[in-house]
């Protein structure tokens, strides 16, 4: 397993808001956690980045605990993060921003080759190149975050909710992307998501989180057919468009 999760649990304060949580993400997968607000998605990942510190429990990354390493140390190794909200810096350019992502790096052939990658995959952003970022729409600057992640050489890239604040049209084109980037790289991906539709439809594996704790596990087509599962974060009929926010009230505590 590339990425192995035992037993993770945060606190904020008095707050547990991510208890007993197992999970794993094996070479080259793309594995979708879907939840509703504050199931403890964001909580998840910024544990499994080093941004905040677990209570207890374990994260196996290529075989050596990363649980409690600064977050410098885990990207370092190969654990990226993309958090929620798109953060690219305003006022450098689209390249510039990219380079921001490779600033680490020695090996300077790779990341030309990487560059011209990102560029392949994202050809807004070489229109854009030397733009300032802060000048992009939402889902450029999304692309912008996603690119930047790469060019810092990641082995498993992990995504917090892309789609936030996306069109539909642009959220697929960025799963998509996802997808070409894991499979022409074999880069694993763990991404959250809201958006249960596209996270489902896109994944390999999935998890559903709730009130902090993992409740159902499965690949994500298995979960797509699972008829209480489908009632509520599909909207009923496996529709599109319903989110899992919306269909909270239906929530439940077990899954079949
Ligand atoms: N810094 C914090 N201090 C106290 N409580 C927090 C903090 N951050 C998150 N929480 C609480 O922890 C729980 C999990 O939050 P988290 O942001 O991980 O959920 P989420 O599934 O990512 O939700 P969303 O989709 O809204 O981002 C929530 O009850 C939230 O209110």
């Amino acid at each position: 397993m590339m990425l192995d999760v035992q037993n993770l649990e945060t606190w904020y304060g008095p707050i547990a808001a991510m208890k007993g949580v197992n999970l794993s993400v094996a070479e080259g997968r793309i594995v979708a956690v879907l939840g509703a607000n504050g199931a403890g998605k964001t909580t998840l990942l910024n544990t499994l980045a080093g941004v905040i510190d677990p209570f207890k429990g374990k994260a196996l990354f290529q075989g050596a605990e990363v649980q409690g390493l600064d977050a410098d140390e885990v990207a370092r190794r190969g654990l990226v993060l993309v958090p929620e909200g798109r953060h690219v810096y305003p006022f450098l350019s689209v390249r510039d921003n990219l380079m921001m992502g490779a600033y680490a790096r020695k090996d300077r052939d790779a990341v030309a080759r990487d560059i011209a990658r990102v560029q392949e995959w994202f050809p807004r952003l070489k229109e854009r190149d030397s733009q300032h970022a802060g000048l992009l729409s939402g889902g450029e600057q999304q692309m912008v975050a996603i690119a930047r992640a790469y060019l810092s050489a990641p082995k498993l890239l992990m995504l917090d909710e892309p789609s936030l604040g996306l069109s539909p049209m642009l959220t697929t084109e960025i799963f998509g992307i996802i997808r070409r980037i894991r499979d022409e790289t074999g880069t694993a991906v763990l991404v959250v998501e809201q958006n249960a539709a596209v996270a489902l439809a896109h994944g390999d594996d999935g998890y559903i989180m709730e009130l902090g704790r993992i409740v159902a596990a499965d690949s994500c087509a298995a979960l797509t057919r699972k008829e209480d599962i489908r009632e509520a974060y599909l909207g009923g009929g496996g529709g599109y468009g319903l989110s899992g926010t919306a269909q909270r009230w239906k929530r439940r505590k077990t899954w079949r």
